[in-house]
């Protein structure tokens, strides 16, 4: 086993097992204590709540309480692990909350692969937090798990693999355009994977302007196209005429190649075919679709990111879904609606022009970082993404009427 992967697991066990603990909150030293935060003065609270539900944002948790659900259907792009494997993932978005935007969260692994038994046990806990971040839920069942509890949930859910990473991929691939002088409306893209990822960051590709006829998808069984019969109502929406049926047809010429699908995928001699400075966003983690070094070498010209922090350009949802609830749990939003996603992408493309602050270039041990094929996105650390970004939704939320209390001081503007 490598050095890496050896301190990986050494991570994960010390200096006790797991990466969370829970902390207390309030005083619990004296009977006094005691006797305020259990019997008997505990029951003042749960009276208040029992006649106004509202007032448990103001006695619990719950306003600051994220449940990061997953049943371990689509683990990163290790595939279907089962939810217990997937909790240091689950774990690992917890910490990622936390660490970057105050927000207490737990993570709960459910047992099933049922759509109706998974909807039912998220409803039946919904109201324990103040919005549900569902993870690694495997196309096509997380699509209907989220628009269930969407509508039965009076709570802001969000699936992270779809809104969180689209929001990220608009935020990177509009710098890019932009680096590459190609507008979205011109700009073709080849998109390999067609799961909870692929179809929602095209579909917000879409809402950021690029034509639908320029999107080729490509699944296990080849190009998305109108002649195929064996497609689900969502891989149909990306259906298209055309003669291109593998990934080498598919690229020839192509400006952009997003990768959602899993590792080594793209082969040097197939991104040789793409056009001059390529765009290729290799998402999949943890092995992206063609390893940048690999990627360079085959064409200088290349616009690389991936999903991981190792490399420049990190496209990842931790970008995105840290700052995007605490926007929403800040104006008690009763959901993350399309303005407010586009908001969030617009929020961290723009902080990508900004000059880098001194102490994110000695956290990544470099002398600068410019806007440029090398830094087309900030980094997770920048402080600056907090306020930028949940600043943006809330407003946003505010503006479209989800809000459920006033925008807080801090994100006038
Ligand atoms: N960087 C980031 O922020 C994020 C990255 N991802 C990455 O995206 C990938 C997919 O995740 P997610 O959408 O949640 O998973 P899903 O299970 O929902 O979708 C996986 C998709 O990948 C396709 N696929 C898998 N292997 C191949 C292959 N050999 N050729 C073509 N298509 C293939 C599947 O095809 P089929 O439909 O035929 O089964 C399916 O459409 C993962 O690697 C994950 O790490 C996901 C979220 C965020
Ligand atoms: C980053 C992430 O959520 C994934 O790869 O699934
Ligand atoms: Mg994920």
């Amino acid at each position: 086993m490598s050095d890496f992967k050896q301190e990986a697991l050494r991570y994960h066990a010390e200096p006790r097992p797991g990466k969370l603990s829970i902390e207390i909150s309030t005083p619990a030293e004296t009977q006094r204590d005691l006797s305020l935060a259990y019997s008997p003065g505990v029951a003042e609270p749960v009276r208040a709540i029992a006649e106004n539900p509202e007032l448990a944002y103001t006695y619990t948790m719950k306003g600051n309480l994220v449940g990061v659900i997953s049943n371990g259907t689509a683990i990163l792009g290790l595939g279907d692990l089962g939810p217990l494997a997937s909790k240091p993932v689950m774990e690992g978005k917890a910490l990622l909350f936390k660490r970057f935007a105050n927000i207490d969260s737990i993570d709960i692994e459910v047992n099933t692969t049922d759509v109706d038994d998974f909807v039912k046990t998220v409803e039946n806990i919904a109201d324990t937090f103040g919005g549900i971040n569902l993870e690694d839920i495997k196309a096509p069942e997380c699509f209907e798990i989220e628009r269930r509890l969407i509508e039965s949930c009076n709570i802001p859910v969000f699936h992270d693999d779809q809104h969180g990473t689209a929001i990220v991929t608009v935020a990177g691939m509009l710098n890019a355009l932009e680096i590459k002088g190609k507008a979205i409306e011109d700009a073709r893209m080849v998109c390999l994977g067609a799961g909870a990822a692929a179809i929602s960051c095209s579909r917000l590709l879409k809402s950021a302007g690029m034509k639908p006829e320029n999107i080729l998808m490509l699944d296990r069984s080849g190009v998305i196209h109108s002649g195929r019969t064996d497609l689900n109502e969502y891989k149909k929406e990306f259906a298209v005429d055309t003669d291109r049926r593998t990934l080498a047809d598919a690229l020839d010429g192509a400006d952009i190649f997003l990768g959602l699908s899993g590792p080594d995928l793209l082969s040097p001699e197939l991104l040789a075919k793409m056009a001059p400075q390529p765009i290729v966003f290799a998402c999949s983690n943890p092995d992206p679709e063609i390893k940048p070094e690999v990627a360079k070498a085959a064409r200088p010209d290349v616009i690389m990111a991936t999903g991981r922090s190792d490399y420049p350009n990190q496209v990842n949802n931790v970008l995105g879904f840290p700052f995007i609830f605490r926007g929403a749990l800040d104006v008690r939003a009763s959901a993350i609606n399309e303005e407010m996603k586009l908001a969030a992408a617009h929020a961290i493309r723009d902080l990508a022009k900004m000059p880098v602050p001194e102490e994110i270039l000695a956290a990544y041990g470099v002398d600068k970082m410019d806007f440029g094929p090398e830094y087309i996105i900030p980094k997770p650390i920048d402080a600056r993404l907090l306020n930028a970004v949940a600043g943006a939704v809330a407003r946003a939320a505010v503006d479209t009427g989800v809000a459920r209390v006033a925008l807080p001081e801090q994100y006038k503007v």
